[in-house]
């Protein structure tokens, strides 16, 4: 299998105002095209920051990461990330959020009705077609974090970056949009790294679980393989003993062998 993202002694140093902070150490991992890979851990141990690399928001105080061979020094439209967030645009409608990542990337070679196009497909990818003229305020959470994620497919990244993409959410439109996460990637084969905290996520979605120890100086502790056959059906996996026993191997790592460093 061809290696799409490489990451090769990755180590991260933050200067604070406290001085040197050791986030990250000896981050080796390699995602092949079309993999689903999701990056878990405690909070604060670096998955926020890793992802950050791979965005090329920022730059590794060591090692070096590289996407197709090449080496990854700033964003680039091939590398979409989605926030927990959706950071859209509060003036603009939910079309007109879409269509600017749209323009951004192929404004210059594309007609308007071509980028229109690309923007209506977009949102009726996640289910948004009824509310293209709407502002953001206008629509619930769920469907402004469908926006940011049509916004980012619309882009047709070779890798879609996502932080928490439903952290914010409740649990049943969590559920929808997970269904809906997964049916969208098995149609556009997109390569995913997606950050989460939350262990039923990340099997249900994922091709690997990359496991992180906690930090300082976190590193990858463990990385699990989910071979459960795709399309996947929450229902039907939740008695799955191949999934319930990934489920549990991860929460072994998190909570046995991993558990969260608490203040005296
Ligand atoms: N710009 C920065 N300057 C200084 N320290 C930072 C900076 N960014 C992150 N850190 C520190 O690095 C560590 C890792 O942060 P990061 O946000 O990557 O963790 P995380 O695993 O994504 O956390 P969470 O799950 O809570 O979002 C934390 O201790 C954080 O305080």
């Amino acid at each position: 299998m061809q290696d799409f993202i490489r990451i090769e002694g990755a180590e991260m140093v933050f200067d604070t105002r406290k001085g040197r902070f050791h986030a990250l150490q000896g981050i080796e991992l390699r995602i092949a095209h079309g993999e689903f890979v999701s990056l878990i851990g405690h909070s604060g141990c670096g998955k926020s920051t890793l992802l950050n690399l791979i965005a090329g928001l920022t730059r590794p105080t060591q090692g070096v990461l590289l996407c197709e061979n090449r080496e990854i020094t700033a964003p680039g439209p091939e590398r979409a990330v989605v926030f927990q967030n959706h950071s859209l645009l509060p003036w603009l409608s939910c079309h007109d959020n879409v269509y600017l990542g749209v323009e951004r990337v192929f404004g210059a070679r594309e007609s308007k009705a071509q980028l229109r196009q690309r923007t209506l497909a977009a949102l009726e990818l996640v289910g948004m077609s009824h509310a293209i003229a709407k502002r953001p305020n206008e629509v619930s959470g769920g469907m402004k974090q469908r926006v940011g994620i049509a916004r980012a497919l619309a882009m047709e990244p070779k890798v879609l970056l996502m932080d928490e993409p439903f952290g914010a959410l409740d649990a049943l439109t969590r559920a929808k949009l997970q269904d809906e996460l997964l049916r969208i990637v098995a149609r556009t084969r997109s390569t995913v790294v997606m950050v989460t905290h939350d262990v039923d996520e990340a099997v249900l979605l994922s091709d690997r679980i990359v496991m992180m120890t906690n930090g300082p100086a976190a590193t990858i502790g463990e990385i699990a393989t989910v071979d459960l056959p795709r399309p996947r059906d929450r229902v039907a996996l939740a008695e799955d003993l191949g999934y319930i026993r990934l489920r549990k191997q991860v929460l072994d790592f998190l909570y046995t062998r991993h558990g969260e460093k608490r203040a005296a």
